[in-house]
């Protein structure tokens, strides 16, 4: 039986989307110096797809924070895994995320990265759920505002499994409550 009530964002979708958000940031972003900074784990997939699609002086690098651990919902407290090798002085940032649940994760990092002298600090997320929103974040480029059910596929998680898959499908409940 499969673990998924419905498959939401499917692998042709994303592709389509990460073209429009991928023009868009090309242009917005055209002739400056820009680092694209992931987070680990969830935005592997959304990093790697949206990297693939930018000019090659674009940079990467990696943040790991997390706060849900391995169930399906926000503690509340983000904790830093892993930090940046870059210096952000001067530099055009731009954080790569798979999604934005609550928004306490990103709102916590903007304000870390911003008290870096970066030039600028924008967000580009893949999913959004507006309905689960706890803190208002500033998001420049969006992919898709989804309900606000627990979703897998695509990077996401539920206790590390499921990352793999190549859609975004929504967790039959029965799957983490048991
Ligand atoms: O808006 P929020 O409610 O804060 O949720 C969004 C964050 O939660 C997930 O990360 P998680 O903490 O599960 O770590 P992971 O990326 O390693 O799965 C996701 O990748 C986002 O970073
Ligand atoms: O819906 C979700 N699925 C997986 N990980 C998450 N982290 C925040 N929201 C989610
Ligand atoms: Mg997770």
């Amino acid at each position: 039986m499969s673990d998924f009530s419905e498959v939401l964002v499917s692998e042709n979708s994303i592709g389509r989307k990460l073209d429009e958000m991928a023009e868009a940031i090309r242009r917005d972003y055209e002739g400056q110096d820009l680092l694209l900074v992931g987070v680990l784990k969830g935005a592997v997939m959304v990093m790697a797809d949206l990297a693939r699609r930018m000019p090659p002086h674009v940079q990467m690098d990696w943040m790991a924070v997390s706060s849900y651990g391995s169930g399906t919902k926000s503690s509340g407290v983000v904790r830093i895994l892993k930090d940046l090798d870059a210096d952000l002085t001067g530099r055009h940032v731009l954080i790569v995320e798979d999604i934005i649940d609550t928004g306490v994760t990103l709102s916590w990092l903007l304000g870390n990265l911003r008290t870096r002298g970066a030039a600028s600090v924008e967000v580009a997320a893949l999913l959004r759920k507006p309905k689960a929103a706890v803190v208002e974040v500033p998001c420049k480029y969006v992919g898709f505002d989804i309900p606000p059910d627990f979703v897998v596929g695509y990077g996401l998680d539920f206790a590390e499994n499921y990352r793999t898959l190549p859609f975004v499908a929504v967790l039959k409940p029965e799957v983490y409550e048991k």
